[in-house]
């Protein structure tokens, strides 16, 4: 059997290894229905603090308390920030400091086994072969670390995190610019061409291309149309992927 051409299988989650509309339909709604009481009952958790100030930097701000001098009081503030929240879900921005708290407001539901994290029927089996054959898997999704570890720890296929060997999110980079993945490239200690990434996006898929990736387009039931005219393979399922 010829040795696979890769290394390292760096995977998205959102249209990917998962569909756009549990993402959508079930936890974006989920963090919008437990945002305020979530602000109220948390507001003093120190873990909040970094995250509010993340929020802040996001919207131009210096910090937290820059960003909400001008509020009178706790309510006013949790208030400010709630709002923030929202208008960034309303056009699903993938901000840092949003990403982080999604996170932190879905850690009840998935131990509550109130979430539980939906896969395509091919991904656990694919995962299972390629690391089988050696290769390392990492994810980089613009969820959070958190979030994602969250997610494949309460999975519909069980526990998936043993096929992880690291993570990636939006603190390494944006998704859509070539840097990041020179960064990853150089944290998972890899030739960028030892890698291929596989994405439902694909201005994702040009930037990792072009430090030398190779790169799969995930077509999955529900992902948004994908223009013609891009250079990516496209694939249906991880049993497309030839590790040789
Ligand atoms: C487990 S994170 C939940 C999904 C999410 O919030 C997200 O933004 C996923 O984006 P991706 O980069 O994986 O397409
Ligand atoms: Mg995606």
């Amino acid at each position: 059997m010829a040795a696979p051409a890769w290394n390292v299988i760096l995977l998205d989650i959102e249209g990917t290894t998962s569909s756009v509309s549990y993402v959508f339909d079930v936890m974006f709604p989920y963090v919008l229905r437990e945002l305020d009481n979530y602000l109220k009952c948390e507001w003093n958790d120190p873990a909040l603090a970094p995250v509010l100030d993340q929020i802040a930097q996001d919207a131009g701000c210096e910090d937290f308390a820059t960003w909400t001098a001008d509020c009178a009081d706790e309510a006013e503030r949790r208030a400010e920030v709630a709002a923030e929240i929202r208008r960034l879900m309303d056009g699903d921005i993938k901000a840092t400091g949003l990403k982080a708290l999604q996170g932190m407001i879905w850690k009840d539901g998935f131990e509550r086994g109130e979430l539980v994290a939906q896969v395509y029927d091919d991904v656990p089996e694919a995962l299972e072969a390629w690391t089988s054959a050696g290769l390392r898997v990492y994810i980089y999704s613009s969820g959070s670390i958190g979030a994602q570890k969250l997610f494949f720890g309460h999975s519909e296929a069980g526990n998936l995190l043993k096929y992880f060997s690291g993570h990636f999110d939006t603190t390494t980079g944006p998704k859509k610019e070539a840097k990041s993945y020179d960064t990853i490239a150089a944290a998972v200690g890899e030739a960028a061409e030892k890698v291929l990434f596989i994405s439902d996006i694909v201005a994702e898929l040009d930037a990792a291309k072009e430090i030398g990736m190779d790169t799969r387009l995930s077509i999955r039931p529900g992902n948004k149309p994908v223009e013609d005219g891009h250079t990516h393979e496209a694939i249906t399922s991880f049993a497309q992927v030839s590790i040789g």
